[in-house]
C-alpha cells in the first residue's frame, strides 16, 4: 500500500482558538476518504494546510511522502487538483476560455477541456460567460478545472453542496469512474448520505479533532445497538435486541404466522456522529 496523505498531531490556531486541535489520519492510494464534520469543524483548514495554502502551527503533514511545504512547487502542484469555493475564475471570460487559461498554466492539451466539461455535464454550455452561471454550474466548472490535468489526488471541499440531485448523481458516477482509474480522493462534506454513497473510509471531525475513523460499515457495526424491528399483522411494532434471549419470542410470532415485516435498525452515519459528539452535522 502507498500512503498518499499522512497527517499526525496537526494543529492550527487562528488568533486564540484552535481550528485544528490535534488531527491524525492517513489516506492510502486509491481511496475515497471523507472528512465529515459540521460547519466550522476544520475541514477547509485541513485542505488548506495539505495544499500549502496555509501554514500549520505544529505536527506533521505529508502528501506524496513529501512535507506539505513542497506542494507549492509547480511540479508537485500538478499532481493534485483542488475544488474549493474560493473560485479564482475570470467572470467575464467563458467557461471554455477559463479552462483554456488553466490548460496553458498546467501545460495540458486544449483537447482535455471537452472531456472535463463532459464529465460535469457542461460541454453544451461552454461558451457561457462565468458571470452568467448559477452557483451549481460554477461549482461544476470548478470541478472540471480540478480534474483537467488528470491529477493523482483530488481535494474536493463540499463538491456537491450547490448541486441538484441529477447533477449530484452525475458527479458521483464521474468521481467513482475517476477513482477506478486510480485517482485518490479526499473530500469534505457535512452530507452523511454523500459520505456513505461515495467513501471507502470516513473520519468524523468535530471542533478540530477526529472523533472516529473507519469504513461506514465498521462504524455502523461498532455503534449499532443490535436491535431489530418486528411489525406484526395486528399492526403492532416491537423493537427487540438481536440476541439469544429473544429467539423464542421471534419463534412464536413466526410459528403463528403473525409477522408482517422484520428489519434491522442500523444507525446512519448522522446518528453515529450525533451519538459521539452530541451535535448534528449541519
Ligand atoms: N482565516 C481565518 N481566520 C480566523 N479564523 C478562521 C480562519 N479560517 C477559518 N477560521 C476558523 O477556523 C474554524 C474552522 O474553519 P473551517 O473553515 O476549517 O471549517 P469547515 O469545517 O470547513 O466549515 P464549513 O463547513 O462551514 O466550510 C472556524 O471556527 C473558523 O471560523
Amino acid at each position: 500500500m502507498t500512503t498518499i496523505i499522512d497527517v499526525r498531531h496537526l494543529k492550527k490556531k487562528f488568533q486564540k482558538s484552535y481550528a485544528l486541535a490535534d488531527v491524525t489520519f492517513s489516506i492510502e492510494k486509491g481511496e475515497i476518504f471523507g472528512f465529515l464534520g459540521p460547519s466550522g469543524s476544520g475541514k477547509t483548514t485541513t485542505i488548506k494546510v495539505l495544499t500549502a495554502q496555509l501554514l500549520k502551527d505544529s505536527g506533521e503533514a505529508r502528501v506524496f511522502n513529501m512535507p506539505v511545504s513542497a506542494m507549492q512547487k509547480s511540479k508537485n502542484r500538478e499532481k493534485f487538483g483542488i475544488l474549493t469555493d474560493n473560485s479564482g475564475l475570470y467572470s467575464r471570460l467563458s467557461i471554455e476560455e477559463n479552462l483554456a487559461l488553466y490548460c496553458k498554466l498546467y501545460d495540458v492539451p486544449i483537447t482535455a477541456i471537452k472531456e472535463a466539461l463532459e464529465f460535469v455535464n457542461l460541454y453544451g454550455e461552454r461558451k457561457k460567460k462565468v458571470n452568467m452561471l448559477s452557483k451549481g454550474m460554477t461549482q461544476r466548472v470548478l470541478l472540471a478545472r480540478a480534474i483537467l490535468h488528470k491529477p493523482e489526488l483530488l481535494f474536493l471541499d463540499e463538491p456537491t453542496s450547490a448541486l441538484d440531485p441529477v447533477n449530484t448523481a452525475h458527479i458521483y458516477n464521474g468521481l467513482r469512474a475517476l477513482n477506478e482509474l486510480g485517482t485518490t480522493i479526499f473530500l469534505t462534506t457535512h452530507d452523511m448520505q454523500e459520505a456513505e454513497t461515495l467513501c471507502h473510509r470516513v473520519a468524523f471531525l468535530n471542533k478540530g479533532s477526529i472523533q472516529a475513523i473507519g469504513t461506514p460499515k465498521q462504524l455502523k457495526e461498532q455503534y449499532s445497538e443490535q436491535t431489530i424491528t418486528v411489525e406484526l399483522l395486528d399492526g403492532s411494532s416491537h423493537i427487540i435486541k438481536n440476541a439469544a434471549q429473544n429467539a423464542s419470542v421471534l419463534h412464536d410470532w413466526m410459528a403463528n404466522n403473525q409477522i408482517s415485516r422484520i428489519f434491522s435498525n442500523e444507525p446512519t452515519l448522522g446518528d453515529i456522529f450525533m451519538k459521539i459528539t452530541g451535535s448534528d452535522l449541519q
